[in-house]
């Protein structure tokens, strides 16, 4: 049964936000939380710890002079206004009854529901409104702001790295680790390759810059050589600028794809989940939403400066999906389009065709 764990704290009124960064559907900030304020002197009267000393009160009547540690370490995450996405209670609840028995926790970004004080998400609306007028907000991303119906943000691990320590933090989506089952016989291209071209003809088409991208069958396929193709577009010269630096730590990351067992749990999830494909599955089915929202997860992967230090890595944007709101439709469509136009057999009409085919 869903439920929600015993009452999430109250983030201080005080809180001071630092925009981070932000995907299609949550903005992520940065925190501070001024000192806890000590009781004022007739508090401390009334506890009996002002000048009129009379009794010490019991330790639960005494305010607290340290925040919940739930806020230590973590960012706050909190939701846009997407009409497809569900309440952070409802996506929390999901996690922790479907996500959280497959993985163990330290391989998980933690996500704890926090309480927003009134008028919170308005005012942070308005600062958001500002940091798109001076471009600090990417364009793709102007136009949608956070719910303000929603009472929750959500704390998660904080995973920035530490960069005067040397730490480098390596984030990346896997993508569809499994071919998409409603692929036609005969594939040539994996769902993620297929669709990535489909949008780069269309960039092309409007004057805009393509994008690069990896092959998710080449990250899970285990072979050296492939993962290390997949790495070379993960990790670039935006991680690490020497040479020397950059393809030690594509070693690294290359090392803890193959041999870790984040990247292979998550391929056996998405295979067991959805073993038909979007175009016979119940898309509104659990098992089906899960899928949806294993292919749509990011790893995060910080890396320490010292060669033998411990690489932590952590699954976030487990994020149930919803097949509401069209969302089922755009699944379906997406597909069609896929197979109908050949992208995934390779006889799409592009005037620049692409030759590089993936396998299994
Ligand atoms: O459809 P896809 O595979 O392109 O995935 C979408 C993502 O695009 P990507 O290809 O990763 O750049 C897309 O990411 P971006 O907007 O590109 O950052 C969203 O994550 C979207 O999910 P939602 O609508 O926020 O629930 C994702 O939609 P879902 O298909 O996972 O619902
Ligand atoms: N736990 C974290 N630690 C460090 N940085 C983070 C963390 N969570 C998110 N970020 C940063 O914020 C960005 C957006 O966050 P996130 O991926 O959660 O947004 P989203 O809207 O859920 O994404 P999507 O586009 O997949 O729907 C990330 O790409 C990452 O750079």
């Amino acid at each position: 049964m869903d439920s929600i764990p015993l009452a999430p704290p109250t983030l201080p009124s005080d809180v001071i936000l630092h925009y981070v960064a932000e995907g299609a559907a949550n903005v992520i900030y940065r925190f501070t939380l001024p000192p806890p304020s000590p009781p004022s002197t007739s508090n401390l009267a009334d506890l009996g710890q002002g000048p009129q000393q009379s009794q010490t009160p019991p330790p639960t009547e005494i305010p607290a002079l340290h925040y919940d540690p739930v806020f230590e370490h973590r960012l706050l995450r909190l939701r846009k206004a997407l009409p497809s996405a569900s309440s952070n209670e409802r996506a929390c609840a999901a996690l922790r009854n479907n996500f959280l028995p497959l993985f163990p926790a330290s391989s998980l970004i933690a996500h704890d529901l926090v309480l927003l004080p009134p008028n919170f998400l308005c005012e942070t609306n308005k600062a958001l409104h500002a940091l798109e007028k001076d471009g600090r907000r990417p364009p793709k991303r102007h136009g949608l702001y956070l719910a303000e119906d929603e009472p929750f943000g959500v704390l998660v691990t904080d995973m920035t790295p530490n960069v005067a320590e040397g730490e480098t933090l390596v984030e990346f989506k896997p993508k569809w680790l499994v071919q998409s089952h409603s692929a036609p016989k005969g594939w040539r291209r994996c769902r993620t390759c297929a669709l990535r071209l489909q949008r780069n003809a269309a960039r092309r088409a409007k004057g805009q810059p393509e994008e690069a991208g990896f092959c998710p069958l080449d990250l899970a396929s285990t072979d050296k050589a492939r993962v290390e193709r997949a790495v070379n577009f993960i990790v670039t010269t935006k991680h690490a600028s020497g040479e020397q630096d950059l393809n030690r730590l594509r070693e690294r990351i290359t090392t803890f794809v193959q041999s870790g067992t984040i990247v292979s749990k998550l391929k056996a999830l998405q295979g067991e989940l959805d073993k038909v494909g979007v175009l016979t599955a119940d898309v509104t089915s659990k098992d089906y939403l899960m899928a949806a929202a294993i292919r749509d997860c990011s790893i995060y992967v910080k890396v320490p400066k010292e060669e033998g230090g411990s690489i932590e890595a952590r699954i976030g944007d487990l994020d149930i999906k919803s097949p509401d709101n069209g969302k089922a439709e755009y699944w379906r469509a997406l597909e069609s389009g896929l197979i109908d136009e050949g992208w995934y057999t390779g006889v799409e009409k592009d005037p620049q065709p692409d030759q590089t085919w993936c396998v299994e």
